[in-house]
């Protein structure tokens, strides 16, 4: 008799840790002799944290596009052939950081009908000095789509912690018990926990729960239960309509190697509308190749030696920037004129 094979989605905002989650995850279930299987969606271009999984890993890529959207039917699609060609004992799926969840377990879900999945849990991982930073302004897209990820979660990793003072991860605490009454909290620092602990928590009752329940949304909203549910309904359709008017990413390819030191000066004067970005770079004063990560004004460089060929390609993700702007800086950093082509631009 075919057997059901557990799905997990990752969700949670750009940036706050999803893809440190999913390499722990892989490495759980590699010592378990577990062969696990992973979906990627990407808003840009290329999948950047796949780079870093093992090749033994069957892993299902969708570009360009969000799976809570553009790419839903894609997901079910990539869910069954992964099913059929590879049988394995479990499935990720990592969401882009700007999905919505609610439409994955849709999805998931509606797949689960003609195809031998079961959706086990809804991961969410929080950016705990962030999610603090939007819950002091209460307001913005970004903040509702948050505050949703956080809702439909089975599991809840309050991660970053060590960029928060112990008051303020109370706080954090506070405001995500507020909005999800039922998912444990789990703080950590680089996504650190028990993957026992966090897989035996997720099971799918426990987000039915909550989709049929209101939890409360914020100080200012209503006590009585209908002006609950309808706060959260008015939420819903809000952050399906802006989601992703209010993202963008831009995917430059680089031709030439550039200097580190006027690469890192270019990062530290990025605007603050770009909060995200990623890329795998070659420097020309330094040796080897390097995967570059950068979120909310942090960033990190880790030498790498990819396998087949990997182009020198980043992307910036944000709101409203000027993605021409950015493409001048960095064509001058290559010592390209600013007419060439080799950039993609895409607004979400
Ligand atoms: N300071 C700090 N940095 C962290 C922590 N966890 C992850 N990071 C860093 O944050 C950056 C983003 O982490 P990822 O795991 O790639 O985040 P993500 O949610 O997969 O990002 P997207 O896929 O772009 O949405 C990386 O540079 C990580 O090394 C943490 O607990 N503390």
């Amino acid at each position: 008799m075919d057997r059901t094979i557990p799905v997990y989605i990752l969700s949670g905002f750009l940036g706050s840790g999803k893809t440190t989650l999913l390499y722990r995850l892989l490495e759980y279930w590699k010592n378990e002799d577990m062969r696990p299987a992973v979906v990627m969606n990407e808003l840009g271009e290329v999948n950047f944290d796949g780079i870093m999984v093992d090749k033994s890993v069957p892993m299902a890529e969708l570009l360009g596009g969000c799976i809570c959207c553009s790419a839903s039917a894609d997901l079910s699609m990539e869910l069954n052939t992964l099913v059929k060609k590879e049988s394995p004992d479990v499935i990720v799926i990592e969401a882009t950081g700007a999905a919505n969840p609610l439409d994955i377990i849709d999805n998931v879900t509606e797949t689960s009908l003609y195809s031998n999945v079961e959706l086990k849990g809804l991961i969410t991982v929080v950016d705990a000095a962030h999610l603090l930073q939007l819950y002091r302004e209460q307001k913005g897209a970004s903040y509702r789509l948050m505050q949703e990820q956080i809702r439909s979660a089975s599991v809840l990793i309050l991660n970053k912690t060590d960029r928060v003072s112990p008051e303020e991860a109370e706080e954090v605490n506070g405001v995500l018990r507020k909005w999800n009454a039922f998912a444990e909290i789990i703080p950590a620092v680089r996504c650190e926990v028990d993957p026992e602990r966090l897989i035996n928590r997720t099971d799918n009752s426990a987000f039915v729960e909550i989709s049929e329940s209101a939890p409360e949304t914020d100080a200012s909203a209503s006590t009585t239960m209908e002006g609950l549910t309808e706060a959260l309904e008015t939420d819903v359709i809000d952050i399906n309509r802006a989601a992703h008017d209010h993202v963008m990413a831009y995917t430059h390819f680089f031709k030439n190697p550039i200097n580190s030191v006027e690469f890192e000066a270019f990062i530290k004067e990025l605007p603050a509308d770009v909060y995200r970005a990623k890329g795998v770079l070659t420097f020309n004063d330094t040796s080897g190749r390097f995967l570059f990560q950068y979120a909310y004004r942090e960033s990190d460089f880790l030498k790498i030696n990819p396998q087949g060929e990997v182009t020198d390609v980043a992307v910036f993700i944000g709101e409203h920037f000027s993605s021409g702007d950015l493409r001048k800086k960095l064509l001058k950093l290559e010592g390209r004129g600013f007419t060439l082509p080799g950039s993609v631009k895409r607004s979400l």
